[in-house]
């Protein structure tokens, strides 16, 4: 495996009295698409707010670059180099595609060749620039969290759900714009919960079970492998859009 970017050792998370994640494990290597899955409820969204230290973990460590982040406050691990895009998208309605660009980029204005590529990765942004995101539509609203998130460059970026609730077309899109993405070098942690996306963008997976990593290895492998797709992932997957 290549350089490790992110690591997990022993993570617990704690949410007021309930004991979520249960020791998670993981690499997560510099480059490429790692994609996490596992049914409804396994952790996934804890994993993320664990890492960006939104969730404190109570025990465990985690390492991204080297560097020990488990007790580190959020803002730091932003500064990091680490964007989260929360599966609620966090973007301000009632200003336009183009302010909610230019808000995200903290250390100043957003670099115009930069702004191209981004608005290249999602035309629809462009088209409704001017207008207030509250106009878009939900898969909209998705491509403007995510751009948003890489208004400035980012070392990691971890994305919630991008394609939930979406229609096929904008599922290719989604799909489309991660594959330009990877290409451009990003690395990537991406719950996915569709597996014809997950699939189709994962160079890795992990698969959480009961607040554990129970699978981690090739996403080529889990693809080749029916039987054990079905024993990892029963039928909570979306293997049909
Ligand atoms: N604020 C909270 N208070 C108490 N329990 C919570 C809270 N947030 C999440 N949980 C619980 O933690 C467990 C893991 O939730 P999490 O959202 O991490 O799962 P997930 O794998 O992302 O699921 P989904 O695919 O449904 O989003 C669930 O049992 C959930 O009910």
């Amino acid at each position: 495996m290549s350089e490790v970017l992110l690591q997990l050792e022993g993570v617990h998370t704690h949410i007021g009295p309930y004991h979520i994640l249960h020791g998670v494990d993981c690499a997560i290597p510099a480059g490429g698409l790692t994609v996490l899955l596992g049914r409804n409820g396994a952790g996934k969204t804890t994993t993320l707010r664990t890492i960006m230290g939104l969730w404190q973990a109570s025990s465990g460590r985690i390492r991204f670059d080297g560097l020990d982040i488990s007790k580190a406050p959020t803002p730091d691990i932003a500064r990091a180099g680490i964007a989260y895009v929360p599966e609620s998208m966090a973007i301000f309605t009632d200003l336009t595609v183009r302010e909610n660009i230019v808000l995200a980029a903290r250390s100043g204005p957003v670099d115009s060749g930069r702004l191209d590529w981004m608005l290249g990765l999602f035309p629809a942004l462009k088209r409704f620039w001017n207008l207030p995101a509250g106009n878009l539509s939900g898969g909209q609203k998705q491509m403007l969290a995510i751009a948003r998130a890489i208004a400035e460059p980012r070392r990691l970026l971890l994305v919630d759900e991008p394609t939930k609730g979406l229609a096929p077309v904008m599922v290719r899109s989604m799909i489309e714009a991660f594959r330009a993405l990877k290409a451009a070098g990003e690395t990537i942690l991406l719950v996915e919960q569709n597996f014809y996306a997950a699939s189709a963008l994962g160079d890795h997976v992990l698969v959480m079970d009961d607040g554990r990593i129970a699978h981690s290895g090739a996403m080529s492998d889990l693809v080749a492998d029916p039987v054990l797709q079905q024993r990892l992932l029963g039928l909570s997957l979306d293997a049909h859009q």
